[in-house]
């Protein structure tokens, strides 16, 4: 509908600006090789200006009508949950792979998240990042996100996670009762830790796909959030 009435108005306006052009040039009644340019190129920044202002428009009207209508444009709740881990993981230090883990339950709850990281109490700073010793102090995202979980219990849930568990993770998830496994990527296939794993939940029963998102980019832009229009309130001192 608002399509139809920009395009009826956009016509309308061009067939008078045309006419009247014509009228004071008198340029249609003499039309020789370069006519139609001589008529084009004055027109070409008034259709500019007017495009715009239809897009403008329509835009306004369309927000209008957003703000009245359910969204259906949202992230589905599996990009959700991949996304969660995915921001998670950009908490990480490690130079190499940042890994993040969210458990969800079946009420499509969030019941633990982490991400990998030096135990508490071993400072970022002090410990090693090096490909060589880190594996010695780093805690695996999987491992803090159950640990760090809010609900009593974990059984059957689902875990969503950047990296595909290796073969210590795969115990604990196993242990704790943990159905699924949700992975992105499975960079370390060919690794004995990943075939482990592998081998392990298969014996298990512990399903496990890749995650294929449904939007390639999720984006969280704070600038979409309008402050000028929210109270803007002094910290607490
Ligand atoms: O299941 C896993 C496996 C690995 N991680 C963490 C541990 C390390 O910080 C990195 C792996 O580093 P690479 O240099 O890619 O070997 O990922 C994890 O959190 N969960």
């Amino acid at each position: 509908m608002v399509k139809l009435i920009v395009m009826t108005l956009t016509q309308r306006f061009y067939t008078r600006t045309f006419a009247l052009y014509a009228l004071i040039t008198d340029e249609t009644t003499n039309f020789d090789a370069g006519a139609p340019y001589v008529l084009v190129v004055p027109m070409l920044p008034v259709a500019a200006v007017t495009l715009l202002t239809f897009t403008l428009v329509a835009t306004a009207i369309k927000q209008n009508k957003d703000i009245n209508t359910k969204r259906e444009d949202v992230l589905s709740w599996e990009d959700y949950f991949m996304a969660t881990a995915v921001l998670a993981a950009k908490r990480s230090k490690d130079p190499c792979s940042q890994v993040g883990a969210c458990i969800v339950n079946d009420d499509k709850k969030i019941v633990g998240i982490g991400y990998n990281g030096m135990p508490t109490g071993c400072s970022d700073d002090d410990f090693p990042w090096t490909k060589k010793e880190k594996h010695l102090y780093v805690c695996h995202a999987e491992m803090n996100a159950i640990v760090n979980k809010n609900s009593a219990d974990i059984k059957n849930c689902t875990i969503y996670v950047v990296l595909f568990p290796c073969d210590q993770c795969a115990k604990i998830i196993i242990q704790s009762g943990l159905r699924e496994v949700v992975y992105l990527s499975d960079k370390h296939e060919s690794k004995e830790t990943t075939q482990a794993a592998k081998r392990m939940f298969d014996s298990a029963r512990i399903t496990y796909r890749q995650h294929i998102p449904q939007n390639r980019k999720t984006e969280i832009d704070f600038e979409e959030i309008n402050w000028d229009a929210t109270v803007q309130r002094a910290p607490s001192p």
